[in-house]
């Protein structure tokens, strides 16, 4: 399989169109809850609006003579009546959708970890973990405010308005259409408003990526334009995405503040009752309503106009959750490594074969191109060759970072495609360039390669990569935690690698560029660690220090993603060729002579 975006990822600028049919997928399996909790909502929101129809209707009969004492304390208590029902109904739907919030985030974590078991080990750069990271956390809690409350709040502030404009209507459709004029003025203006808010959003989402991608230039670069004395034209970077922000949402806020203002005048429940007041006033002067009549227009007519405001958020809050939906589902469907065969393959022995192998990082350029390669069980083979020959990504297709294009890779006769993971990983260690310590003790870091391993193994193993000493020389020895007190240098850090790897006991092991980071005195600690490790295993080892591998059993010098020449080290100098050329240079530099 090839990878779908190694060469870093875009998030995506069109997630908000697909976020819709996403937002449905990812909440199918929680939407008969949330209907529920929507038709709960329906009635708190209903019972929302009876009090105020009971104030009227108590103010109706306090303004009677007499007053019916027995009516008053019915109207009273269906109003006390309705407020519990509310306060139940709408309890009762924050509690069944929150359960669902639960269960919806659980899903999508357990599919996600699911999903990402299964991606093939070179997607996890550090841009993916961001992006798992992003959607796991700041889109699902996106999500979290939809499900959660947005749902309920739409509902609310469509129902109880409806409400409460039946109630109006069946008053005085005459007055209720005058005290709601402003209202209607205000829906259209807000509609006129938000004809081309798409483009303005899109913009304004452009400009706000452009700071932080300017930002984080700044910060992460500074060290290195400081020094080359370039920090005013990285600031400048930053200061002209910022100016551009703030122009592009100064037009976008200017354009809108007119209408904007229109719409929440009209809006306030202030106007609705000043309408409800001049045009009650009227129809009382002119005979055609009793005082009495005016009542509901001033106490249920706010009711209407109030939540319009609220129902803008929600709004705002599902399209955010679109988005979100968007990259969640996008990580969800990330293209993971095809399915082992029913009869899963075991290997025979520890001889890695590769035959006839391509890879690409992308359709469009090949990184290896077609090579054939044989490492007897118990031998060492090193990579070695220019920079960007592809010996970094030949070593990582025998570790099943990424399947190759075209070819296999064979341990033991077996595909490793057609093995299971935990067979592949049983039979192959790594030692790479990037090494990942966890959050955790130096102990359970070394453990990682066998969760079973005994104190006494750990501690051999680390004797043995040379990384013993410098453990116990930490403040708690063992359980010093990696990042907290125990900060290793590059170099330790590789010896702890080393020693992981001695304890998983793998019959093949992948060593890229072991030597990166070593100093002349833990060179030596690293060789001798090396030397053990590699005793009896088969050895593929990436190599940029050609003294490093002069001992190796076969040497391949790779070049644009082809082998051109093998042997071992007399005969490929011997030969004079790219090896020799290459070994010559070495060690000029290492004389200090120009090569
Ligand atoms: N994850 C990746 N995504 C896309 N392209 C990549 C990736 N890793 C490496 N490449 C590209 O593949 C080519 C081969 O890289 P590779 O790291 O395998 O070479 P190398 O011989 O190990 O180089 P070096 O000695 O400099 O480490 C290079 O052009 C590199 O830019």
């Amino acid at each position: 399989m090839s990878p779908p975006d190694a060469a870093g990822h875009q998030e995506d600028p069109n997630a908000a169109s697909h976020g819709q049919a996403a937002l449905g997928d990812l909440l199918a399996p929680v939407r008969s809850r949330l209907i529920l909790a929507c038709l709960l909502e329906v009635i708190g929101a209903c019972a929302k609006v009876v009090p105020l129809i009971a104030l009227v209707e108590l103010a109706r009969e306090l303004l009677r003579d007499p007053v019916r004492e027995e009516r008053v304390w019915s109207v009273v208590a269906i109003a006390a009546g309705a407020l519990l029902l509310r306060l139940l109904a709408s309890g009762a739907a924050l509690t069944v959708t929150h359960l669902a919030d639960t269960a919806f985030q659980l899903d999508v974590r357990r599919r996600a970890a699911r999903r990402l078991g299964h991606v093939p080990l070179g997607w996890f750069t550090d841009r993916s973990s961001g992006r798992v990271k992003k959607a796991l956390t700041d889109d699902v809690a996106d999500l979290h405010h939809l499900v959660g409350h947005a749902y309920l709040d739409l509902t609310t502030a469509i129902v109880a308005p409806s409400a409460a404009l039946v109630y109006l209507l069946a008053s005085d459709w005459r007055l209720t259409f005058l005290t709601l004029l402003p209202v209607l003025v205000g829906i259209i203006q807000y509609a006129f408003m938000m004809r081309g808010q798409g483009e303005q959003m899109e913009r304004y989402q452009r400009s706000i990526a452009d700071v932080s991608a300017a930002a984080v230039e700044f910060v992460d670069g500074i060290a290195v334009v400081k020094t080359f004395g370039q920090a005013g034209h990285a600031h400048t970077r930053f200061t002209s995405a910022a100016e551009s922000f703030v122009n592009d949402f100064w037009n976008w806020v200017r354009g809108m503040l007119r209408g904007s203002t229109v719409a929440e005048l009209a809006l306030a429940p202030f106007t609705t009752l000043l309408a409800a007041l001049v045009a009650g006033a009227a129809f009382v002067q002119a005979g055609w309503a009793e005082p009495a009549d005016v009542l509901p227009f001033l106490v249920v007519g706010v009711a209407v106009a109030g939540p319009f405001l609220e129902l803008n958020y929600a709004y705002q809050h599902l399209v955010s959750a679109r988005h979100a939906a968007g990259n969640i589902q996008r990580l969800l469907s990330t293209e993971i490594l095809p399915p082992t065969a029913d009869t899963p393959a075991i290997p025979v022995d520890a001889r890695v074969r590769f035959a006839g192998v391509r890879f690409g990082y992308s359709d469009d350029t090949e990184v290896i191109r077609g090579v054939d390669l044989d490492l007897r069980p118990g031998t060492v083979t090193a990579l070695v060759g220019p920079s960007g020959a592809g010996k970094s990504t030949l070593a990582s297709l025998l570790a099943r970072f990424w399947d190759p294009t075209e070819g296999h890779v064979s341990i033991g006769d077996a595909d490793l495609r057609e093995m299971e993971q935990h067979t592949l990983y049983q039979h192959v260690g790594m030692v790479l360039q990037d090494i990942r310590l966890v959050r955790d003790s130096v102990r359970e870091n070394m453990r990682l390669a066998r969760p079973d391993a005994s104190d006494e193994e750990v501690v051999a193993a680390a004797q043995a990569a040379n990384i013993h000493e410098r453990i116990m020389a930490l403040p708690r020895g063992y359980d010093s935690v990696h990042g907290e007190d125990a900060n290793l240098s590059g170099g330790e850090a590789q010896r702890v690698a080393i020693a992981r790897a001695l304890l998983a006991d793998t019959p093949v092991i992948v060593l890229d560029e072991a030597t990166a980071y070593a100093d002349p005195d833990s060179e030596t600690a690293i060789q001798n660690a090396l030397s053990r490790l590699a005793a009896g295993r088969t050895l593929l080892v990436v190599a940029h220090r050609l003294r490093t591998v002069t001992g190796a059993d076969q040497i391949c010098v790779l070049n644009e993603g082809r082998i051109v020449e093998r042997g071992d080290h007399e005969s490929l100098l011997a030969r004079g060729g790219l090896y020799a050329e290459l070994w010559g240079a070495q060690e000029a530099l290492a004389e200090g002579r120009t090569p």
